[in-house]
């Protein structure tokens, strides 16, 4: 799953990830994070997510990653918004208002951007990734944000053996061994969506759930 396999999909808008509203979840469960108003949230992984607009609402600039120029163009457009532009070491920036959004391989960010985060909400981004390729992003995005961040993780479990990924099915024990060096990862609710996804259910897959993580050191 290179580059490239993405950077096709956006062309070919085989973009079926992405939806046409805010995420429920999301609504539901962010408020009870605590991320202080003003706090900086990432949003790995981006795609042209309706959830950075709703974020960006509740009074956090958002910092989205995104690897397709045509997601990230996308994005602003079909939002009304008209982004400034620039070019930095990590790829092309695009800000309008408090969304900035850069166009570029989410591991090419250091610490001196992602320890600025406070906050991370990931959806359909670690289950987008193969196997091989998940230590490696949660220890190099979720090891380099504040220490004191507070996230929401969304997944999905589902028998991996009935359809090939991504969006890949990711069990509890090996999320928990993913972040075991990062940051407590505690279940806060898991539901079956089974029904609601054509797509699994014509492939034949028999159980389906979401997942849904908070991340972080809790008081
Ligand atoms: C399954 S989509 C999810 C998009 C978004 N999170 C959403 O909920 O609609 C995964 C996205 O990650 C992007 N992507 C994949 N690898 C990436 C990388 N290394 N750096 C930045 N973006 C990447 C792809 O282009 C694709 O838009």
């Amino acid at each position: 799953m290179d580059a490239e396999f993405w950077l096709e999909r956006w062309r070919e808008g085989r973009t079926h990830f992405h939806q046409t509203r805010v995420t429920p979840l999301l609504q539901k469960y962010w408020p009870a994070l605590g991320v202080p108003k003003g706090g900086r949230v990432l949003v790995p992984l981006c795609g042209k997510s309706l959830d950075m607009v709703w974020i960006a609402a509740q009074g956090h600039p958002v910092l989205g990653i995104e690897l397709s120029e045509l997601a990230v163009e996308q994005f602003f457009e079909e939002n009304e918004l008209k982004p400034l532009t620039h070019v930095s070491i990590y790829g092309k920036h695009y800000v309008a208002g408090s969304i900035e959004i850069i166009c570029g391989d989410i591991f090419k960010l250091d610490a001196q951007l992602l320890s600025h985060c406070v906050g991370a909400y990931d959806r359909a981004a670690l289950v987008a990734l193969p196997e091989a390729m998940r230590a490696d992003y949660v220890r190099h995005v979720y090891g380099q944000l504040s220490p004191a961040y507070q996230g929401l993780l969304i997944t999905l479990d589902y028998p991996q053996e009935e359809m090939p990924g991504p969006p890949f099915s990711l069990v509890d024990s090996e999320v928990q061994k993913l972040y075991a060096d990062v940051s407590p990862a505690r279940i806060i609710d898991r539901r079956d969506i089974l029904e609601k996804e054509p797509k699994f259910l014509a492939a034949g897959v028999s159980r389906l759930d979401t997942v849904v993580y908070h991340l972080g050191v809790q008081e």
